[in-house]
């Protein structure tokens, strides 16, 4: 590589300036962000959080908690009415340009009757890497193959979109992401309606694409699942309750703070101190958060709850 540069590279570089590397370049930085709807409702007021490079973050929140307006903050769709966003160190229309953010909707969200082909949902990761007539080339078509590829999906690729299962579909818009290439992957709700071995199979591509450096932004409601392969976690109820390492975040005061009476508890008391034995579970949807007697935050997980408190 280095025989192959011309000389007046090699002078070029002799004259630069050597930076150091950043000690930490960051994935994500939302300070302050105010998010207020045209009909005057303010959905975002004054989050702040930081995800750096190379984590899987949950964002966990009621219905209504602005886990969307915070996407779509993010993906530059809404504006803040104040405060700041940062992505990879530059702006949201930074990183837009560079179609840097990717997004995996909710299911809900899409027509499946729309008659499009799975490789042509996929190839849609491309588009903003395409000229105006929007012509494939050999690369892009590569992309989309491997893309397809890593979610398993080369034999579904001629299939009509709608035709597929609620699971397929998630890895069809999966594979949309990474053909895109994006570095910031926002995931609304990825494990609703799909089974436990899809599931484990969508948390390790994450976990793959954490390994490769990229920022992922996953909302659920399936607490047990989030400290099983989420790093960090943002609890959010129109502002940011809790955020930081899924550890010292996931504990029962703070979901109890964030959820407030929606949770469902179901407390063993006999089991506190126990090893082993589970003390409360807490749940938003099918997969529980379980609390044990033992480990960080213990005086606070095992606390038994009033009735005053639910
Ligand atoms: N376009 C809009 N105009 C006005 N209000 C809106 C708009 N979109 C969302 N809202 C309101 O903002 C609040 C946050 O909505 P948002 O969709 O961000 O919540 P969410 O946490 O994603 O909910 P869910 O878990 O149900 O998807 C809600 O009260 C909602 O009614």
């Amino acid at each position: 590589m280095t025989m192959m540069m011309g000389s007046t590279d090699a002078k070029h570089r002799a004259r630069r300036p050597v930076r150091e590397p950043p000690a930490q370049v960051s994935g994500l930085s939302v300070r302050d962000a105010t998010v207020t709807y045209r009909n005057g409702h303010t959905a975002l007021e004054s989050a702040s959080f930081d995800i750096p490079r190379g984590s899987i973050t949950a964002l966990v929140g009621v219905n209504g908690s602005g886990k969307s307006t915070l996407f779509k903050a993010i993906m530059g769709f809404v504006g803040l009415a104040k405060g700041e966003i940062s992505i990879l160190d530059g702006s949201v229309s930074a990183a837009l340009k560079a179609n840097a953010v990717a997004y995996v909707p909710q299911s809900e969200d899409v027509d499946w009757n729309f008659p499009v082909l799975v490789e042509d949902v996929v190839m849609m990761g491309r588009y903003g890497r395409m000229g105006v007539f929007r012509r494939p080339s050999p690369s892009d078509r590569q992309a989309v193959a491997e893309a397809l590829e890593r979610v398993a999906m080369t034999p579904f690729a001629k299939r009509q979109i709608g035709e597929l299962s609620g699971g397929q579909k998630k890895r069809v818009f999966l594979a949309r992401a990474l053909a895109q290439e994006g570095q910031v992957i926002l995931l609304d709700e990825p494990f609703t309606g799909v089974d436990v071995k899809t599931e484990a199979a969508i948390i390790d591509l994450l976990k793959a694409l954490r390994d490769e450096g990229r920022v992922m932004l996953v909302s659920t409601h399936n607490l047990g699942s989030v400290p099983e392969f989420c790093d960090r976690a943002v609890l959010l109820n129109r502002t940011v309750l809790a955020a930081g390492p899924t550890d010292t975040v996931f504990t029962r005061a703070n979901l109890e703070r964030t959820f407030g009476g929606v949770l469902r508890h179901f407390d063993f008391a006999s089991g506190q101190g126990e090893s082993g034995r589970p003390t409360c579970v807490l749940t938003d949807d099918e997969r529980p958060f379980v609390i044990y007697g033992e480990g960080k935050g213990d005086e606070e997980r095992a606390e038994p709850l009033t009735e005053a408190r639910r």
